[in-house]
């Protein structure tokens, strides 16, 4: 029977069929970090159990830590606590630990493939909703709560109910300016953020086949934010290049033999999908949020809709449109802005730098603006440096700081004040996410970048030469 990648992936995974219940569904790689590890540990100790394969196991420090001084100690004491229980517990129960410092630290989801550890075919989880990243390699990667944490840490299997399949195909080109994260956030906004709630998504088309490992990681990593359990692109030349030599992939006849496996994982013509959905490339612009939900988006040159042509609550919509002092038909252009992030593990990768260098060489961040440029990791900001685009940064006056998550979500020092108004590349614009009173445009880094320069919100197309 023809079978789509997913379940390809998903059958070879099941180590029990309950009737009528949940798979019991093998794991082959755990992510950890701070935030949702530690009580999983308490737990996992309480019930006088032991991690079941320390191997299959990693740890990294991401979202308690610093972006500046990385080699002082941590002054937050919550930060600090955290930081510490994972070292310890990593130590304990013999898992592989990455902490401030090591050069392979960095977000969960960008050291995760930058180090081979992400591969196709695989299935991986973290507690942590944005796992679903790792699906850009042809993995069935996503996010657990800390219960589900302590059960993987015992058994390296959870109960999992198997998701319905949507397909969602993108043809055609992209035009000047619209990156990876610009098709999301038109998905996104088409979806709205519970469309693709109980399913899983394979990207398929033109545009997916284009894409950069990178982009793709993007466009995965988004996934979550439209209800999806995950999101997955089938394996190709390009995502057997990226892995090949990294530190964890497998080498020589195991190379081979797994390369044997991962061709196989493609979905087979014919195969059922329970829903499918498509999208034209040229439809696409360089996107921005205007509300607080990552499906409030639209194209950047156009105007906030108004509340009596948004489908669902208009009081919602309303309260939303209020939390960022915005009205309905405003435009998105031109509004002044104070901060700008560049990071997180949906945009803080080496293409996503570039990207934003791209526009900023030659040209000054405007004295309104603050700006955080944070990569996802150590990885990144060597080659950061190795390409010179460090210099570019600096001579745009711009700082360059420590990998980490950063105000992607505020829970280190890099908060933005109450108020004030952000362009960043991350993937969650609820209220208060970037620190308390903080209002969020979700666009991609060269949305970022144009505004950083012109200190209001700007389509980097008009800076951008075809
Ligand atoms: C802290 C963690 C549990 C959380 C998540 O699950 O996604 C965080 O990474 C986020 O992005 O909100
Ligand atoms: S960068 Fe943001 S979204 Fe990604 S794991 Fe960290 S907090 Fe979560």
């Amino acid at each position: 029977m023809a079978k789509t990648l997913f379940d390809k992936v998903w059958d070879s995974h099941v180590v029990r069929q309950v009737k009528d219940g949940p798979d019991v569904f093998f794991i082959d790689r755990h992510f950890i970090h701070e935030v949702t590890s530690p009580v999983a540990f308490l737990g996992l100790e309480s019930r006088g159990n032991s991690v079941v394969y320390p191997a299959r196991t990693f740890a990294t420090a991401d979202h308690n830590t610093p972006t500046i001084n990385q080699h002082l100690p941590v002054a937050d004491p919550l930060s600090a606590n955290q930081l510490d229980a994972l070292e310890k517990n990593a130590a304990k129960h013999g898992i592989s630990h990455w902490g401030l410092g090591d050069i392979n630290n960095g977000i969960v989801h960008v050291v995760g493939p930058e180090n081979g550890i992400t591969l196709p075919g695989a299935t991986i989880v973290c507690g942590d909703s944005h796992t679903s990243t790792h699906g850009a390699f042809g993995a069935i990667a996503f996010g657990i709560g800390t219960s589900e944490v302590e059960m993987v840490l015992s058994t390296q299997c959870i109960m999992q109910p198997k998701p319905k399949k949507m397909r969602i195909n993108v043809n055609g080109k992209l035009g000047l300016g619209v990156t990876p994260k610009d098709v999301a956030l038109y998905i996104i906004s088409k979806q709205t953020t519970s469309g693709a709630t109980g399913f899983f998504v394979e990207y398929a088309g033109d545009v997916f086949e284009d894409m950069t490992m990178e982009g793709r990681m993007t466009v995965c990593n988004l996934s979550i934010e439209m209800g999806a359990r995950g999101g997955m692109i089938a394996p190709d030349e390009k995502t057997f290049e990226y892995i090949k030599g990294r530190s964890q992939t497998p080498k020589g006849a195991d190379w081979d033999k797994a390369m044997k496996y991962w061709e196989t994982l493609s979905t087979d013509e014919g195969a059922e999908f329970d829903v499918e959905f498509n999208y034209e490339a040229s439809d696409i612009e360089p996107m921005i949020t205007y509300g607080t939900n990552p499906g409030m988006g639209m194209g950047v040159t156009k105007s906030i809709p108004l509340a009596e042509n948004v489908e669902g609550g208009v009081d919602t919509y309303k309260k939303s449109l209020g939390y960022m002092s915005f009205s309905e038909g405003d435009a998105m252009i031109g509004k002044e802005i104070d901060f700008v992030f560049l990071g997180s593990c949906t945009n803080g990768r080496i293409e996503d730098f570039r990207a934003f260098c791209s526009i900023v060489e030659g040209r000054q961040k405007a004295d309104n603006v603050t700006a955080w440029l944070v990569p996802g990791s150590h990885k990144v900001v060597d080659q950061i440096k190795a390409e010179g685009l460090d210099k570019i940064i600096d001579a745009a006056g711009f700082v360059l700081r420590e990998p980490g998550c950063s105000a992607c979500l505020a829970m280190n020092d890099d908060k933005i004040p109450s108020g004030k108004l952000s362009v960043s590349t991350s993937n969650r614009n609820f209220e208060g996410r970037q620190g308390p009173g903080s209002r969020t445009l979700l666009a991609s880094p060269l949305v970022a970048a144009a505004s950083a320069v012109e200190g209001k919100v700007t389509d980097p197309r008009t800076l951008l030469t075809a």
